[in-house]
């Protein structure tokens, strides 16, 4: 797999009224074509500072910024307007010329290339079609929806046959149901027209629903990065648990499992349950065989790229040499993490 974006111990410096501001510090992420890779982060992680290196609207104060091939942190000039073309992005806000139709703002990145009028007219009339917006060429943004001028924004991104395209917050505007039409349509220019696609969000359920890749950020730091099944099914780093744990409710929170103990006095495991092709049924076959009682007192399991995982918590009930027993048991299947003392930090497997 060739490798369309890397980022090389990027770091930027913002200079405010004398002030010294780190905003990106040694970041490092490889971005492979074809991919959706999505960067999520609370406000102020540095987000859309990283993904704005990426076309040259921000330059890091030390490190390189590499797309296709090219160190583009270093052009200017045309070679940087050239790179430029081959990168859409789009927005938030959508940044629409208000004045201008549907038609022609997505003509303009064509117009200003200097693209004839006969091949504009076929390219925007194949991209209205491929955003489901044919009818709506003549109309002014301000007649649109945000979904529908989102799809505006990227039509418009995708005029001059970029290989990148980069978004920032582009469903943050829009509702639930126009957030999924807008993330099917990211996913159709992926597939279909190859795009590869760098998204940052601070909604990580954006990222689960169409992402392959993840990078998570905190204080300008890349604090975990990986696969969206492996960072969903086993964050490590404390930012990555509190995201994953807002949309996927596997693991008690602390209130959670206080209300818990009050109730189940035994002894709390979490178990990790992933797809697996035996069907074997371990928490039963285990507790008869050390003769011991168990009560599933919370969990949830989940799917993502058609595979399963979760977390059970799990209450176990016998004399505690048959416990110890039934605990080493069950890690020679999955892994299990005892919750011993009641203010012991719940881990996560
Ligand atoms: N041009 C600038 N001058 C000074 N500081 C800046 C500038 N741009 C960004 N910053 C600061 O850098 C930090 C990272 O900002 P950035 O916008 O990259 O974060 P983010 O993760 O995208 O957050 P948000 O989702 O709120 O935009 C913030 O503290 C921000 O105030």
């Amino acid at each position: 797999m060739s490798t369309a974006i890397s980022f090389e111990n990027v770091s930027k410096v913002f200079e405010v009224g004398g002030r010294r501001f780190e905003a990106l510090t040694d970041v490092n992420l490889t971005v492979d074509r074809g991919d959706i890779f999505g960067i999520v982060g609370y406000s102020g992680a540095g987000k859309s500072t990283l993904l704005r290196t990426v076309n040259a609207l921000e330059r890091p104060t030390s490190g390189r910024v590499v797309v296709d091939g090219r160190e583009i942190s270093s052009l200017s000039g045309k070679p940087l307007w050239e790179a430029r073309q081959r990168t859409g992005m789009i927005f938030q806000q959508f940044n629409l010329l208000s004045s201008r139709t549907v038609y022609k703002n997505i003509a303009y990145p064509l117009a200003l290339a200097g693209v004839g009028k006969g091949e504009i007219l076929d390219r925007v009339e194949e991209l209205l079609e491929f955003v489901g917006l044919t009818d709506k060429a003549l109309s002014y943004p301000s007649q649109l929806s945000g979904g529908q001028k989102q799809r505006v924004g990227i039509a418009r991104a995708l005029a001059t046959r970029p290989e990148i395209l980069i978004s920032d917050e582009s469903t943050s505007a829009l509702d639930p149901q126009t957030t999924g039409e807008v993330l099917e349509l990211l996913q159709r220019v992926n597939a279909e027209y190859g795009v590869t696609i760098l998204l940052v969000t601070h909604e990580i359920d954006v990222i689960r629903t169409i992402a392959n890749k993840v990078a998570v950020m905190d204080s300008g730091r890349v604090v975990e990065h990986g696969s969206v099944y492996d960072i969903f099914s086993n964050p490590q780093n404390p930012t990555s648990r509190r995201f994953v744990s807002s949309v996927l409710h596997h693991i008690p929170s602390e209130e959670a499992l206080a209300s818990i103990r009050e109730v189940h006095r035994g002894r709390l495991v979490q178990i990790h349950v992933e797809n697996r092709e035996s069907n074997d049924p371990f928490l039963s076959r285990v507790a008869r065989t050390r003769g011991i009682d168990f009560n599933v007192v919370y969990g949830g399991v989940s799917e993502l790229e058609s595979r399963l995982f979760g977390n059970l918590t799990v209450e176990l009930l016998g004399e505690d040499r048959a416990v110890d027993a039934a605990i080493g048991d069950l890690r020679e299947v999955t892994a299990v993490h005892e919750l011993s003392a009641p203010a012991r930090e719940v881990i996560h497997a």
